[in-house]
């Protein structure tokens, strides 16, 4: 006998840009973004007896988000990913979960001649931030029908951040074995690609995620210093250590967040030996030129919690 045991549905790479103009100073501002929504809820009967009034079509949802996009500000995108679901659930009583995600792409303000053009942008790399949003109504009969705790579970993240040091970072005294071939490293290169992610406290409502509305661009913007900084200033001994040291930064700056995650491959730039063409010297302190590679590359994750939460969360 089959069972569905796990159902959600939705509309993925929902594209949205949206322009605020203000008439007063002329300047425009502008937000794109991806977007994705899935709903969860008494839809069990679509998948096992074809029975489609229970579907809230993907492009109805689709046409929900920009309609509320032009309802509402699109920015910050956590309170626009909470606004979003909280409509699904509140609209449906059939539905009990929206999980929402937003990629926001980067738009930074075009300076000419040292001065901020208005209504002229830039793609500065191909960094993003990220929300996830799930708004449930508390009424599941299960999870599988997107049972859970009523309210609205928010996690943000900054990825595709590239960064590269030429020096300041080591990396020694690690494990040895008949397997080991690395060298000892006082001084290498260290390259990443950030991805950093933080959850926040649990919002009971919207009204509670409007209240806080100012920490999430300020909790961006930690992120993300904190992360540039201590990167280049640490003398890092590993990307584990310095990791921690950006994760336990950012927990103490912003006081709403319950953990910090980050994955952060390791770039790996390798030496060329050229003494075999005249006896150039390229390695050690000598090395200049470099092989960038691709693959493979070291996957290093860490998520740090505010101490006592994780205790609490077993209660
Ligand atoms: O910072 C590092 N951590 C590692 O775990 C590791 N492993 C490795 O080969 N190089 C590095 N570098």
């Amino acid at each position: 006998m089959a069972e569905l045991t796990s159902a959600r549905y939705g509309k993925d790479n929902i594209r949205l840009y949206k322009v605020h103009k203000d008439p007063t100073t002329n300047i425009q501002t502008v937000v794109e973004m991806t977007v994705c929504t899935q709903l969860e809820g008494a839809i069990d009967t679509s998948y096992t007896a074809a029975d489609n009034s229970v579907i809230v079509a993907t492009d109805t949802q689709k046409q929900s988000v920009y309609i509320l996009a032009k309802q509402h500000p699109i920015a910050p995108p956590e309170l626009f990913a909470a606004l979003v679901g909280q409509h699904f659930v509140d609209s449906y009583p059939h539905i009990h979960a929206a999980h929402v995600s937003i990629v926001q792409h980067r738009w930074s303000r075009l300076l000419v001649d040292g001065e901020p053009h208005p209504h002229s942008f830039i793609r500065d790399g191909e960094e993003t931030r990220e929300v996830a949003a799930v708004v449930r109504d508390g009424q599941g009969a299960s999870e599988l029908q997107g049972g859970g705790a009523k309210g609205i579970t928010l996690s943000s993240a900054i990825d595709k951040l590239v960064v590269l040091k030429s020096t300041g970072s080591a990396f020694h005294g690690f494990h040895r074995d008949e397997y080991t071939r690395l060298p000892e490293t006082w001084d290498r290169i260290l390259s990443t690609s950030v991805r950093a992610r933080w959850g926040w406290k649990h919002f009971g409502s919207v009204d509670a995620v409007r209240a806080e509305v100012g920490e999430f661009d300020r909790a961006w913007k930690v992120a993300r210093e904190v992360t540039l900084s201590t990167f280049a200033t640490d003398n890092s001994a590993s990307v584990q250590n310095t990791m921690y040291k950006m994760c336990e930064a950012i927990l103490g700056a912003v006081g709403g967040i319950e953990n910090v995650s980050y994955t952060l491959p390791n770039r790996h730039y390798f030496e060329v030996d050229l003494s075999w063409h005249k006896g150039l010297k390229n390695t050690g302190g000598d090395a200049e030129v470099y092989a960038p590679q691709t693959d493979p590359n070291g996957l290093i994750d860490c998520t740090v919690s505010r101490k006592g939460l994780k205790a609490k969360a077993k209660l």
